[in-house]
């Protein structure tokens, strides 16, 4: 008897990399998003008035609503309706999340435009186009986590045994050159004509339109890969079985749950600090927001060349685990030199090259970890479990971040505010802080290694078996 054996679309390698491509275009536009302030601290101080606490209330307002349990529910809808429906829904919120936003902190709102009085009524230490900001970018984190734990199951769906961990790295890498070209980017289009922190906003605004339409591209390649694998999410039915009872094998498995502590260890001293970033070399350096910018830019583009060479190396000689703990001992350092040595431009650069390589070698061994700890069919929730745990710390630490800075800065603030010439926070405690999280997240990849040796679950074995 003869058996056609049928080639899928992902059998071809030019169709899987064009997948990714489309869904991590939806992601580089995101991670633009996200950081599309970032640079912009001081002008968010002289012309909206927001404090270092506002500033980071607004950084972690981002994960609000994906810790009140928005990303558990998002690990349900993605295991329940699959990655087309999942993604579009959460590349639509971004755009929602995106449109509240700008409108919060454009010219007409913070001049009594519609809500501006309703904003004003309440919290009124935090300006109305702060809470009308943190809003939106609380939708926008449902979006963009959303797009997250989606992106990460399409890669599984689509390269399983081929070239996974390449897959995921080159994804996140795209995603770097995102916040490589905000940081390039925002400081430089907020001073075209007079300096406006809303044009940058609505300008990457428009674009998430775009990450949207690529990945309406992508649900048509993923439906025929589905018809072709007979899937039944082809009929509208839930791709694979899950029920909403299997969570609970995810929240007593001691091994997922290190990965996911080392996570929002390692991560809350990772995204925190790029918001704080430029305002801390500003402050250090004695330069403008543009100089700093032009300097932390370079520690996307180190994660973004190192991670896909670093997931193909996991793909084809393994040691994920090792990864994990050399990338936890480079950002430790990292952070210590920001704390305690005198800064130069040099010993700058040099510090945000080794944030670089850390930030290639924890991403591109840890989410290709987690499919070989979580059968696929609680691919969905696992990713969300993480990113749940991971959003917790994502959320505190910008606001524990801004409140240190402002309790260990007295009256920075305010001559900040009005314009007292070289007025600059002093940046130690805040880096101290961020130091710890490494120290910590070291123990935990000790840990982590130790239990792979003793029970075998392969963290440090290659992906693709000879
Ligand atoms: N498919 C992507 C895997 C996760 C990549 C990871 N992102 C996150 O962990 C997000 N939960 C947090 C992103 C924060 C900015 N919105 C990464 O390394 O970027």
């Amino acid at each position: 008897m003869t058996e056609t054996i049928q080639r899928k679309i992902n059998d071809s390698a030019f169709a899987r990399w064009t997948a990714l491509v489309l869904i991590a275009s939806t992601m580089f536009f995101g991670y633009m998003f996200v950081d599309v302030l970032s640079p912009l601290k001081n002008l968010l101080e002289t012309s909206r008035g927001w404090n270092s606490t506002v500033f980071g209330l607004y950084g972690g307002s981002e994960f609000i609503l994906n810790v009140c349990g928005f990303l558990i529910v998002a690990g349900i809808i993605l295991d329940k309706m699959g990655v087309r429906f999942t993604g579009l829904l959460s590349a639509s919120l971004m755009v929602a999340g995106a449109a509240v936003k700008t409108y919060g902190i454009s010219e007409y709102f913070c001049q009594g435009g519609f809500g501006f009085e309703f904003f004003s009524s309440f919290l009124t230490d935090i300006p109305a186009s702060a809470k009308l900001a943190c809003l939106g970018f609380m939708i926008f984190g449902c979006g963009t986590e959303m797009a997250g734990i989606t992106v990460s199951k399409a890669i599984v769906k689509w390269f399983t045994g081929k070239e996974m961990a390449l897959a995921m790295g080159l994804e996140m890498a795209i995603a770097r050159l995102g916040v490589f070209a905000v940081f390039s980017l925002s400081p430089w289009v907020a001073e075209l004509g007079s300096p406006s922190v809303v044009r940058p906003v609505a300008v990457v605004g428009v674009l998430l339109c775009i990450g949207l339409l690529t990945f309406l591209v992508f649900t048509v390649m993923d439906r025929k890969l589905d018809r072709q694998t007979g899937a039944a999410a082809a009929a509208g039915e839930p791709e694979e079985q899950f029920k909403v009872s299997d969570l609970r094998r995810l929240f007593t498995s001691g091994t997922f749950l290190t990965v996911a502590a080392l996570c929002v260890l390692y991560y809350s001293a990772i995204f925190p600090f790029q918001r704080f970033a430029t305002d801390m070399l500003q402050s250090n350096l004695g330069i403008t927001a543009k100089q700093a910018s032009d300097i932390f830019r370079w520690f996307p583009i180190g994660a973004m060349v190192l991670t896909p060479l670093l997931g193909s190396y996991l793909d084809h000689r393994g040691k994920g685990a090792t990864m994990l703990l050399l990338g936890a001992i480079l950002m430790t350092a990292c952070h210590l030199i920001f704390a305690l040595v005198p800064l130069t431009p040099l010993i700058a650069y040099s510090a945000i090259i080794l944030l670089g390589i850390s930030f290639s070698l924890v991403p591109a061994a840890l989410w290709p970890s987690v499919p070989k700890l979580i059968e696929n069919r609680l691919l969905g929730s696992a990713y969300a479990v993480i990113f749940w745990i991971q959003n917790i710390g994502l959320m505190a630490f910008p606001i524990i971040i801004g409140w240190s800075l402002n309790v260990s800065n007295p009256g920075v603030a305010e001559q900040i505010k009005e314009g007292v010439e070289g007025a600059a926070y002093n940046y130690t405690v805040p880096m101290l802080i961020f130091s710890c999280l490494g120290i910590a997240a070291f123990l935990l990849g000790l840990w982590l290694k130790a239990q792979d040796r003793s029970k075998g679950y392969g963290l440090e074995l290659p992906n693709i078996k000879k």
